[in-house]
Protein backbone atom coordinates (compact mmCIF):
# COMPACT_ATOMS: atom_id res chain seq x y z
CA UNK A 1 0.00 0.00 0.00
CA UNK A 2 0.95 3.96 -0.52
CA UNK A 3 1.35 6.09 2.27
CA UNK A 4 2.18 9.87 0.87
CA UNK A 5 4.29 11.06 3.45
CA UNK A 6 5.21 14.70 4.20
CA UNK A 7 8.05 16.00 5.91
CA UNK A 8 7.25 19.29 7.95
CA UNK A 9 8.68 22.63 7.69
CA UNK A 10 10.94 22.86 11.01
CA UNK A 11 11.85 19.35 10.39
CA UNK A 12 15.13 17.87 9.88
CA UNK A 13 15.30 16.22 6.57
CA UNK A 14 18.24 14.09 7.01
CA UNK A 15 16.18 11.73 9.47
CA UNK A 16 15.35 8.68 7.22
CA UNK A 17 11.70 8.00 6.47
CA UNK A 18 10.07 4.96 8.64
CA UNK A 19 11.42 1.73 7.47
CA UNK A 20 11.39 -1.78 7.80
CA UNK A 21 14.28 -3.61 9.56
CA UNK A 22 14.01 -6.90 7.78
CA UNK A 23 11.98 -7.80 4.84
CA UNK A 24 10.14 -9.34 7.06
CA UNK A 25 9.23 -7.21 9.75
CA UNK A 26 4.90 -5.98 10.30
CA UNK A 27 6.80 -2.79 11.62
CA UNK A 28 7.98 0.22 9.96
CA UNK A 29 9.94 1.88 12.41
CA UNK A 30 9.20 5.89 13.40
CA UNK A 31 12.02 8.08 14.14
CA UNK A 32 12.53 10.92 16.56
CA UNK A 33 12.78 13.92 14.78
CA UNK A 34 12.67 17.24 16.83
CA UNK A 35 12.46 20.63 15.26
CA UNK A 36 15.63 23.31 15.08
CA UNK A 37 15.14 24.40 18.31
CA UNK A 38 14.80 21.28 20.24
CA UNK A 39 17.53 19.12 18.52
CA UNK A 40 19.20 18.24 21.76
CA UNK A 41 16.55 15.80 22.63
CA UNK A 42 14.82 15.06 25.41
CA UNK A 43 15.26 12.96 28.69
CA UNK A 44 12.67 11.21 30.40
CA UNK A 45 12.54 10.86 34.30
CA UNK A 46 11.10 7.35 35.43
CA UNK A 47 7.30 7.79 34.97
CA UNK A 48 7.76 11.08 32.95
CA UNK A 49 5.88 11.09 29.47
CA UNK A 50 6.13 13.09 26.45
CA UNK A 51 4.85 13.62 22.57
CA UNK A 52 8.14 12.89 20.31
CA UNK A 53 7.57 14.35 17.45
CA UNK A 54 8.42 12.54 14.19
CA UNK A 55 8.34 15.38 11.81
CA UNK A 56 5.97 13.75 9.22
CA UNK A 57 2.44 13.80 8.48
CA UNK A 58 0.60 11.51 6.85
CA UNK A 59 -2.43 10.51 4.66
CA UNK A 60 -3.23 6.95 4.68
CA UNK A 61 -5.46 5.52 2.14
CA UNK A 62 -9.21 5.64 3.06
CA UNK A 63 -10.10 2.64 4.91
CA UNK A 64 -6.89 1.89 6.52
CA UNK A 65 -5.55 3.05 9.74
CA UNK A 66 -1.76 3.52 11.21
CA UNK A 67 -1.16 1.57 15.07
CA UNK A 68 1.67 3.31 16.92
CA UNK A 69 3.06 0.66 18.66
CA UNK A 70 6.16 0.40 21.26
CA UNK A 71 9.68 -1.13 20.20
CA UNK A 72 10.13 -4.28 22.54
CA UNK A 73 13.86 -3.52 22.80
CA UNK A 74 13.67 -0.74 24.28
CA UNK A 75 10.30 -1.77 26.71
CA UNK A 76 12.88 -4.77 27.85
CA UNK A 77 16.01 -2.34 28.10
CA UNK A 78 14.75 0.77 29.66
CA UNK A 79 11.51 0.08 30.27
CA UNK A 80 9.90 2.65 27.59
CA UNK A 81 6.52 2.46 26.32
CA UNK A 82 3.82 4.01 25.12
CA UNK A 83 0.97 5.71 27.04
CA UNK A 84 -1.68 4.95 24.23
CA UNK A 85 -0.64 1.74 22.88
CA UNK A 86 -1.45 0.84 20.13
CA UNK A 87 -1.76 4.68 19.06
CA UNK A 88 -4.55 5.55 16.35
CA UNK A 89 -3.19 7.48 13.39
CA UNK A 90 -6.87 8.19 11.51
CA UNK A 91 -7.04 7.82 7.81
CA UNK A 92 -8.06 11.68 7.30
CA UNK A 93 -5.47 13.16 10.16
CA UNK A 94 -3.15 15.46 8.45
CA UNK A 95 -1.05 16.50 11.48
CA UNK A 96 1.92 15.67 12.83
CA UNK A 97 2.70 12.02 13.78
CA UNK A 98 3.34 11.70 17.42
CA UNK A 99 4.49 9.09 19.69
CA UNK A 100 3.58 9.39 23.21
CA UNK A 101 6.24 7.79 25.19
CA UNK A 102 6.25 6.99 28.69
CA UNK A 103 9.27 5.79 30.88
CA UNK A 104 8.00 3.06 32.98
CA UNK A 105 11.68 1.84 33.98
CA UNK A 106 13.71 2.91 36.98
CA UNK A 107 16.60 5.15 35.34
CA UNK A 108 16.14 8.39 33.24
CA UNK A 109 16.07 7.47 29.36
CA UNK A 110 17.31 9.90 26.88
CA UNK A 111 15.44 10.15 23.66
CA UNK A 112 18.17 11.41 21.00
CA UNK A 113 17.14 13.26 17.79
CA UNK A 114 17.00 10.32 14.61
CA UNK A 115 16.23 7.82 17.31
CA UNK A 116 13.73 5.05 16.43
CA UNK A 117 11.15 5.09 19.01
CA UNK A 118 8.40 3.33 18.13
CA UNK A 119 6.70 1.51 14.90
CA UNK A 120 4.09 1.79 12.50
CA UNK A 121 2.06 -1.02 12.00
CA UNK A 122 -0.86 -0.43 9.24
CA UNK A 123 -4.55 -2.22 9.53
CA UNK A 124 -7.46 -2.20 7.59
CA UNK A 125 -10.46 -0.63 9.19
CA UNK A 126 -13.64 -2.02 9.65
CA UNK A 127 -16.21 0.53 10.90
CA UNK A 128 -19.59 -0.81 12.82
CA UNK A 129 -23.00 0.41 12.38
CA UNK A 130 -24.75 0.36 15.47
CA UNK A 131 -28.57 -0.22 16.41
CA UNK A 132 -30.67 0.08 19.66
CA UNK A 133 -32.54 -3.96 20.58
CA UNK A 134 -34.42 -4.38 23.86
CA UNK A 135 -32.51 -7.87 24.02
CA UNK A 136 -29.23 -9.21 23.11
CA UNK A 137 -29.13 -12.85 22.00
CA UNK A 138 -28.59 -15.32 24.83
CA UNK A 139 -25.47 -17.08 24.88
CA UNK A 140 -24.06 -19.75 27.88
CA UNK A 141 -21.34 -16.89 29.05
CA UNK A 142 -24.46 -14.22 29.55
CA UNK A 143 -22.87 -11.00 31.63
CA UNK A 144 -20.18 -13.11 33.46
CA UNK A 145 -17.00 -11.47 32.65
CA UNK A 146 -13.97 -10.02 34.12
CA UNK A 147 -12.49 -13.51 35.61
CA UNK A 148 -16.07 -14.92 35.70
CA UNK A 149 -14.36 -17.93 33.89
CA UNK A 150 -11.99 -18.24 36.92
CA UNK A 151 -8.59 -16.50 37.38
CA UNK A 152 -6.00 -19.44 36.17
O1 LIG B 1 -0.05 7.81 18.97
C1 LIG B 1 -0.72 8.64 18.33
C2 LIG B 1 -2.11 8.70 18.41
C3 LIG B 1 -2.79 9.66 17.68
N1 LIG B 1 -2.11 10.53 16.88
C4 LIG B 1 -2.82 11.51 16.06
C5 LIG B 1 -3.40 10.85 14.83
C6 LIG B 1 -4.84 10.61 15.18
O2 LIG B 1 -5.63 10.56 14.01
C7 LIG B 1 -5.11 11.80 16.06
C8 LIG B 1 -6.23 11.59 17.03
O3 LIG B 1 -5.95 10.44 17.82
P1 LIG B 1 -7.06 9.79 18.73
O4 LIG B 1 -8.34 9.64 17.96
O5 LIG B 1 -6.48 8.58 19.36
O6 LIG B 1 -7.18 10.88 19.84
P2 LIG B 1 -8.40 11.58 20.54
O7 LIG B 1 -7.95 11.91 21.89
O8 LIG B 1 -9.65 10.76 20.38
O9 LIG B 1 -8.45 12.91 19.70
P3 LIG B 1 -9.43 13.44 18.55
O10 LIG B 1 -10.55 14.06 19.30
O11 LIG B 1 -8.57 14.43 17.83
O12 LIG B 1 -9.82 12.28 17.69
O13 LIG B 1 -3.92 12.04 16.78
C9 LIG B 1 -0.74 10.45 16.77
O14 LIG B 1 -0.11 11.20 16.05
N2 LIG B 1 -0.09 9.51 17.50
Amino acid sequence: MKVVVQRLPESDPDVPLPNYATAGAAGADLRANFPAHRREGVELQPMDRALIPTGLAMALPEGWEMQVRPRSGLALKAGLTLVNSPGTVDADYRGEVGVLLINLGSEPVRIAHGDRIAQAVFAPVTRAVFSFADALPPTPRGTGGFGSTGST
